[in-house]
C-alpha cells in the first residue's frame, strides 16, 4: 500500500522551514470545502479522471485485441505526445526495465518492441526507419483533441510508409476524442480501428484511459491491476485524511512560504519515467496567472552526484518528495573483495538493495539536518496495483492542489496559444489572425 510521509516537512523534525504540526487541524475548513468541491466536480462530470478506474467500457475490448493482436506485431509505434505519451511511456519503463529505450533491440518474452515518437526531430523521425521494418509494425495514433501537429505530422508520414509496404487498417489504431476532431473522421472515413478517450478526460489525466491502457496492454501489462490500484486508492481517498489530499495540502502551504520549486525525487531508475508524467501533470495544471510551482525530476542515487549541493545549500527555495521502494525484487550482491582496504571492505557482503536505501536514507537526514523540507512517497514494490495507486493520487494531489491555490487545473491556455502559432507558421489558413501577431510582434533582435 501507496504511503505518503510527511514527517520531515513538521517544523519539530526539520526546524523553522516546517509547517507545524497542527496543520491539519488548522486547515480542516479549507480541506472539507475543497473535499466538497471535488466531489461536486466529480458528479457533474468536471472531473472524469476520477470515474476511469471504474468505468472502461471497452476494457474487453482492450484486453481482446492486445491479446489477439500482440504475438503478431514486432513493434509498436505510439505516435503521441505529452499527455498522450507520457503515462504509457512511465509504466512500461516502471515495469519492463529500467533502461527500455536502450534495450529496445529485442523482442521481449515475445511482446513488442515499443517506441514513443514524441518529438519531430527530423533524426528521429528518419532514424526510426532504420530500427523497425514498417511491415511488422503497428501504429497507435493517440490524440485528444486529434489536431496537435506533431502527432499529424507523425500519422502523416508513417501513414504514407504504411500505404506503400503494409496494410493501413491492421497497421494503425486511433485512440481519440468519441466524436469529434478530425482524427475521428479520419478513422471514420478511413475505416481504422478506434478507442475512445472520454469527452471530459484531458491529455494529461488520461493515462488510465484507452491512452495508457491500449499501449501498455500490448506489452502484456496487467492492465486490470493497474486500474485495480487505483480503485483502492480512491476509496482510501473517500476520507479527507488520503494522500492526495495532504500531497496537495502540503505542497500548497511551502507554495505559500516561497517553496516553489517541486522536487520529485524517485530512488529507483524505474520511477523515472513516473516523475517525467507527474512533471507534465504539476505544470501544465498549476502554472496560471503568473503563479504556479516548477517540478523537478530527479533520479537518486544519480542526482546526488549532480543537484544534492543545490538542494542542500542552495536558496531555500525547494521541497523535496522522494518515492522510495522498499522491496526492488531483483538483489544483487556486492563480493567481498579485497577485505584490507576498509573503503571497499565495509560495501563487500552488502545488497545493492540495501545500498540504495542507505543512500536514500541518509539524503534524508542530511537534508532534514540542513532545515530542507521533504516527504516522501513509501512504495512496497513496484508492480502495476502500486502504479494505479500512485498515479491516481497524483492526478487527485493536482487537482486538489489547482483548487487550493484558486485556479483551474484543467486547461493550459499557455500551451495552446503556441499550437496556434505553430498552426499559423505551417500555413494553416484559418490561422490569419495569428499569422499577423506573429509578423507584428515588435521584438527586439538583440544578438551577438
Ligand atoms: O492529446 P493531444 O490533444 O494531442 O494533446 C497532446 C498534448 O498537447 C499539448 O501539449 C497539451 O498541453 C498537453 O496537455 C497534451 O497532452
Amino acid at each position: 500500500m501507496l504511503v505518503y510521509d510527511y514527517s520531515n516537512l513538521i517544523e519539530e523534525n526539520i526546524g523553522k522551514e516546517g509547517i507545524s504540526s497542527n496543520f491539519l487541524e488548522t486547515n480542516k475548513g479549507l480541506l472539507q470545502e475543497i473535499d466538497n468541491e471535488i466531489k461536486a466536480k466529480r458528479q457533474d462530470g468536471s472531473f472524469g479522471f476520477m470515474e476511469l478506474p471504474f468505468h472502461q467500457p471497452e476494457l474487453n475490448e482492450i484486453k481482446k485485441m492486445a491479446s489477439d493482436a500482440r504475438k503478431k506485431w514486432e513493434n509498436i509505434i505510439v505516435l503521441g505526445i505529452g499527455g498522450s505519451s507520457l503515462g504509457a511511456m512511465a509504466i512500461h519503463q516502471a515495469l519492463h526495465h529500467p533502461f527500455y529505450n536502450l534495450l529496445n533491440a529485442e523482442k521481449r518474452n515475445g511482446y513488442p518492441r515499443i517506441f514513443f515518437m514524441d518529438n519531430v526531430d527530423p533524426e528521429l523521425v528518419q532514424g526510426i526507419l532504420d530500427v523497425v521494418d514498417i511491415k511488422h509494425t503497428l501504429f497507435l495514433v493517440i490524440s485528444k483533441s486529434g489536431k496537435t501537429a506533431e502527432t499529424l505530422s507523425h500519422f502523416l508520414f508513417f501513414l504514407e510508409k504504411v500505404r506503400k509496404q503494409g496494410d493501413p487498417i491492421k497497421q494503425i489504431i486511433i485512440i481519440t476524442d468519441p466524436e469529434k476532431g478530425p482524427l475521428r473522421e479520419i478513422a471514420r472515413s478511413e475505416g481504422f480501428l478506434t478507442f475512445s478517450v472520454p469527452p471530459n478526460v484531458g491529455g494529461r489525466y488520461s493515462v488510465l484511459s484507452a491512452v495508457g491502457l491500449v499501449p501498455v496492454a500490448f506489452l502484456g501489462i496487467d492492465i486490470d491491476a493497474l486500474l485495480a490500484g487505483a480503485q483502492a486508492m480512491a476509496k482510501r481517498c473517500e476520507t479527507i485524511e488520503n494522500p492526495a489530499y495532504l500531497f496537495a495540502l502540503i505542497q500548497f502551504l511551502f507554495l505559500q512560504k516561497g517553496k516553489n520549486i517541486h522536487v520529485m525525487f524517485p530512488y529507483a531508475q524505474a520511477l523515472l519515467g513516473m516523475a517525467d508524467w507527474w512533471r507534465q501533470l504539476w505544470a501544465e495544471s498549476l502554472g496560471k496567472e503568473g503563479n504556479g510551482p516548477t517540478p523537478v525530476k530527479a533520479l537518486g542515487v544519480t542526482d546526488q552526484h549532480s543537484q544534492l549541493q543545490l538542494y542542500m545549500d542552495g536558496p531555500r527555495d525547494k521541497i523535496i518528495t522522494f518515492i522510495t521502494v522498499k522491496d526492488y525484487g531483483n538483489d544483487v550482491f556486492i563480493p567481498h573483495s579485497f577485505k584490507d582496504f576498509p573503503d571497499l571492505a565495509y560495501l563487500g557482503g552488502h545488497t545493492f538493495n540495501e545500498l540504495i536505501q542507505a543512500e536514500q536514507l541518509a539524503t534524508e537526514v542530511a537534508l532534514t539536518k540542513a532545515g530542507c523540507p521533504n516527504g516522501k512517497f513509501v512504495l512496497d514494490n513496484i508492480d502495476a496495483f502500486t502504479l494505479g495507486e500512485f498515479i491516481y493520487c497524483l492526478e487527485l494531489a493536482t487537482v486538489s492542489c489547482g483548487l487550493f491555490m484558486g485556479i483551474n487545473p484543467l486547461n493550459q491556455p499557455g500551451v495552446e496559444l503556441g499550437k496556434r502559432y505553430t498552426r499559423a507558421l505551417m500555413g494553416e489558413p484559418h490561422f490569419q489572425e495569428e499569422k499577423r501577431e506573429i509578423e507584428t510582434l515588435k521584438c527586439v533582435h538583440a544578438k551577438v
